[in-house]
């Protein structure tokens, strides 16, 4: 058996009892044998992964170790990576190879990460199941009939099927959580601006984060710690100073007040989820915490709010895949044809060929019809819906404003808590196909995960122990105020030790 934690990984190879190359080698034959069921990474960067685990050793050897040396780590098609194939999941963006690494893989390469490939999801990370991507459905690693959640479903199950130490995610409405909770590991969704967003392919880009997935709360801070930091190619990332958020997380702070928002435990929650969660606040509360109730009252708008603004930045955002300066192109010689052959009809009916639509129209329209699938299509609809010039007060306008009350309900609730605690996902892992012929039930997935998003706030979901009845893994979240993420990982680390001691008793 191989260790799956990077801290661990790195203790062994500091002893000589492994070596970054076996290591590498491991994650890679694990990959080789269950990817193809799986589908969880879309390239597998085998050659220049053990290229660079070979280096690794020399650097160990050197004493010139990174603070990820030895750490295999596989990236999320959305977040582009020098030399690779990025996907963002769609068709639309086939074969298109980076020129340059985003500021987050850059950060990785600069402490010694080793990166092992790039990781399915739903396209444009518009989904909850990774069942949108032009390359494929990713199943859950703990039931395959089932999806891993969504849209980093790639990098979740990565994680858990032990391919890899890591990956990164991104999270705009719970991408990075939900699927962490479905599958069984650790996800984080960092503050907005914490992590910079330059190289990710933008979605909605007031919500967009990119997180890391790991086997651990530990991984999660070390990583945080090295991707974290104010980048001048991303004017919205922070200049906060960034913390040792391991050092930082190390012990619970004396009575944490943990808030248990009332609207977060109501209906549509499976009972036996609820109960998981209600045992990690017993195990909070033993380690002298204090629950707090508490009403975050605008709750309910929530999903629907996401929906409005997200589908409206998203219209705005995919606009540049045109097919001339970006993205697919249809076949012009075809497009051409089928142009003269509707102009002579018009013609033989007596009516003024010249209404047809210029050549540069149709190539627009013909490229964006090809090159992006179903749930794009309708978002970007919606999208354009809610933004045109009659329709902007009564939904863009009005959800502007209801994102701020939603701000404004966490701000109230941190006057008398320090973190919040709630489910990560109302139900486990559904199966494959179960939702997606209903976009509604399908978007109530994210009620939980949605609101830190429209707030910025950052929040972790971490394994809550198994569902009695179905045995698929089930996740507790953590929210806490902005750039409080060392609150999140000591509450985390702390069910985590509760969790391992509890279960080898
Ligand atoms: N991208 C995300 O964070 C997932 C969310 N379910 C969405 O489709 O927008």
């Amino acid at each position: 058996m191989q260790p799956t934690g990077i801290r661990e990984t790195q203790r062994l190879i500091a002893e000589g009892a492994l070596t970054a190359e076996q290591i590498t080698g491991h994650f890679l034959e694990t990959i080789e044998r269950d990817n193809p069921e799986l589908n969880a990474f879309t390239t597998i960067a085998g050659t220049q992964a053990m290229q660079q685990a070979r280096e690794t050793d020399q650097q160990f050897w050197d004493r010139k170790a990174g603070r990820l040396a030895g750490a295999v780590i596989g990236i999320k098609e959305a977040i582009v990576e020098r030399g690779r194939v990025c996907t963002a999941g769609s068709k639309m963006l086939a074969g298109f190879e980076s020129v340059y690494d985003a500021t987050a893989v850059q950060r990785l390469r600069d402490e010694g990460a080793i990166l092992i490939g790039r990781l399915n999801m739903d396209e444009f990370a518009m989904g909850s199941s990774t069942e949108n991507s032009a390359f494929g459905i990713t199943r859950n690693p703990a039931d395959k009939t089932k999806v891993p959640g969504g849209s980093s479903g790639g990098s979740a199950a990565a994680v858990a099927a032990g391919m890899c130490h890591a990956t990164l995610g991104s999270d705009t409405g719970g991408s990075v959580r939900q699927p962490a909770s479905l599958c069984g590991v650790v996800g984080l969704k960092p503050t907005y601006g914490r992590i910079s967003r330059h190289g990710l392919i933008a979605y909605a880009s007031s919500f967009d984060c990119i997180g890391p997935l790991t086997h651990s709360v530990e991984d999660a801070a070390l990583l945080l710690s090295v991707l974290a930091g104010h980048d001048h190619s991303d004017a919205t990332s922070s200049r906060k100073p960034v913390p040792d958020y391991l050092a930082e997380s190390e012990t619970l702070p004396q009575g944490l007040r943990v808030g248990l928002p009332v609207e977060y435990f109501g209906d549509g929650l499976d009972p036996e989820v609820k109960a998981l969660v209600m045992q990690q606040v017993e195990a909070l509360k033993a380690a002298g915490a204090v629950p707090v109730p508490l009403s975050l009252p605008h709750t309910p708008y929530a999903v629907a709010t996401y929906y409005i603004l997200a589908t409206a930045e998203a219209s705005s955002n995919l606009a540049r895949y045109d097919g001339i300066r970006y993205g697919h192109r249809t076949d012009r010689a075809q497009m051409m044809e089928a142009l003269a052959n509707e102009k002579k009809m018009l013609q033989k009916a007596g009516q003024d060929p010249a209404s047809v639509e210029s050549a540069l129209i149709r190539l627009y329209k013909q490229s964006r019809t090809e090159g992006f699938g179903p749930e794009v299509k309708r978002r970007i609809m919606l999208g354009t819906y809610v933004l045109s010039a009659g329709y902007y007060d009564a939904y863009y306008g009005k959800a502007q404003r209801i994102r701020r009350l939603i701000q404004q309900d966490f701000l109230s609730a941190f006057e008398h808590c320090d973190v919040i605690l709630s489910p990560t996902s109302p139900t486990t892992a559904f199966g494959i196909g179960e939702k997606t012929d209903d976009p509604l039930q399908m978007y109530l997935s994210d009620i939980y995960t949605i609101s830190a998003n429209l707030a910025g706030i950052p929040a972790l979901s971490l394994p809550a122990g198994t569902h009695p009845a179905d045995g698929l893994p089930v996740g507790v979240q953590l929210m806490a105020p902005h750039f409080r993420e060392d609150l999140l990982f000591a509450a985390g680390r702390q069910l985590e030790q509760h969790q391992a001691t509890t279960t080898r008793a």
